[in-house]
C-alpha cells in the first residue's frame, strides 16, 4: 500500500477512489471502501481512498487508525490531503476537476448518499455524478447501511453513543470495540499501595473519551491482549478535579510506564462515585473486577 500526501510530488495512475470523512470506519464506510476495492480488482485498476487530515480534531478513529484499517482491507493507495483553509475554500467543481480528475486520475468515485465537499460543503453527489459522467467516468453512490432499528449508521450517532457511555451500542455499529491508543503515564501511586495498580493513560490524544464511569475493557500491550477494568473520570473519592483513565489489568504485573497501549471499551458498568471511606472504594473496585472478569466478549 502507498501513502501519498497531496502536498508532495507524486505520479498517479488511473484509479477508483472512495470518498468520505470516514470517522469511525463503521459498517457504512466499510461497504463503500470494500465495493471500491472489489470493483477495482475486477477492472484491473488501482483502488484508493482520499483521507482528510483534520489534525488536532477529536475523533473516533485517528488518521493512523484509518490507514491501518485500510491496509488490512487491501487498498492500493491512500491519498492524504491536509484539511487547510485553502481546501475549505475550494469550489466544489475545482475539487472534482483539479484534485479528483487531474491530480488523482479518478475514473470512478465511491461515496455515501450524504457525501458533501468543497466550499461550505456545497458539492454533493449530484454534482459529482454529473462531472464524473462528463469526464467519461462514473460516481457510484451507495445507500446507507442501517442498524437493527433501521436507522442509518453514522459517525455522529456513534460519537454520541460513546460520549454518553453507550459503548456496547457504539461497538455494534462500528463492528469492533471502540479503542483509544495512548501512552501510560504516572498517577498518584495509590493503586499499588492497596494491591490494585491502575495504569493511567494520557487522554490528550486525538480520541474522544467515553462518558465518565467504570468500564469492562481489554488492553493491548506489546501485541498481547489482556482483560482489564477501567475508570474514566474524576477520582471523586480523592477530591480530584481532572479526568483520568485508569485501568487495572488482570493477570499482569509488569512496569509499563511510557509504553504505548490500546484500550478497548466493552461495556459500561456504573457511574464514578464519591466514597467517603477508602475501604468502601476498594470493596467496590474488587466487585467491578469480579464483574469484568466474568464478562464475555460479544463481537
Ligand atoms: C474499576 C475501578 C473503579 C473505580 N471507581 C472509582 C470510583 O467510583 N470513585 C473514585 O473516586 N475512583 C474510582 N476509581 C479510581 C481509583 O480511585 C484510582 O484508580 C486509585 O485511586 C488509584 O489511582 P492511581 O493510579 O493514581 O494511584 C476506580 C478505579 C478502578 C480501576
Ligand atoms: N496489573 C496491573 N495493572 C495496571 N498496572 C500495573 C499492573 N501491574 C503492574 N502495573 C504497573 O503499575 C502502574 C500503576 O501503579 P499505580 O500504583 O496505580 O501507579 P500510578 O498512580 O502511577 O498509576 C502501571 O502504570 C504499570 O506500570
Amino acid at each position: 500500500m502507498r501513502i501519498i500526501n497531496l502536498k508532495d510530488e507524486f505520479t498517479s495512475e488511473k484509479c477508483y477512489i472512495a470518498l468520505g470523512y470516514f470517522d469511525g470506519m463503521h459498517l457504512g464506510h466499510l461497504k463503500i471502501i470494500k465495493t471500491c476495492i472489489s470493483d477495482a480488482k475486477r477492472d484491473k485498476v488501482l483502488s484508493s481512498v482520499l483521507l482528510l487530515d483534520f489534525k488536532n480534531a477529536k475523533s473516533i478513529t485517528t488518521i493512523d487508525d484509518k490507514i491501518k484499517i485500510l491496509e488490512e482491507l487491501g487498498i492500493d493507495t491512500v491519498y492524504v490531503i491536509d484539511f487547510t483553509d485553502e481546501l475549505k475554500r475550494t469550489e466544489p467543481k475545482a475539487f472534482v476537476k483539479d484534485i479528483l480528475l487531474d491530480k488523482l486520475k479518478a475514473k470512478k468515485t465511491y461515496s455515501g448518499e450524504d457525501y458533501t465537499f468543497g466550499l461550505d460543503k456545497l458539492g454533493d453527489t449530484g454534482l459529482l455524478k454529473d462531472m464524473m459522467k462528463e469526464s467519461g467516468g462514473e460516481a457510484i453512490v451507495l445507500n446507507f447501511e442501517l442498524d437493527e432499528k433501521m436507522q442509518k449508521i453514522s459517525s455522529s450517532n456513534i460519537k454520541k453513543l460513546i460520549l454518553s457511555g453507550e459503548v456496547m451500542s457504539a461497538n455494534k455499529e462500528l463492528s469492533r470495540y471502540y479503542s483509544i491508543k495512548s501512552k501510560v503515564i504516572h498517577g498518584k501511586k495509590y493503586g499499588s499501595t492497596v494491591g490494585i495498580p491502575t495504569a493511567n493513560l494520557n487522554i490528550n490524544t486525538g480520541y474522544i473519551i467515553p462518558y465518565q464511569g467504570v468500564y469492562v475493557t481489554k488492553i493491548k500491550i506489546k501485541d498481547q491482549i489482556y482483560k482489564s477494568v477501567t475508570s474514566v473520570g474524576k477520582n471523586l473519592s480523592f477530591n480530584e478535579d481532572f479526568v483520568s483513565v485508569e485501568t487495572n489489568i488482570f493477570d499482569f504485573k509488569d512496569d509499563i510506564y511510557d509504553d504505548t497501549v490500546r484500550l478497548y471499551f466493552t461495556y459500561r458498568i456504573r457511574d464514578m462515585l464519591n466514597f467517603e471511606d477508602k475501604d468502601d472504594l476498594i470493596k467496590q473496585i474488587k466487585s467491578d473486577i469480579d464483574f469484568a472478569k466474568k464478562f464475555e466478549d460479544y463481537l
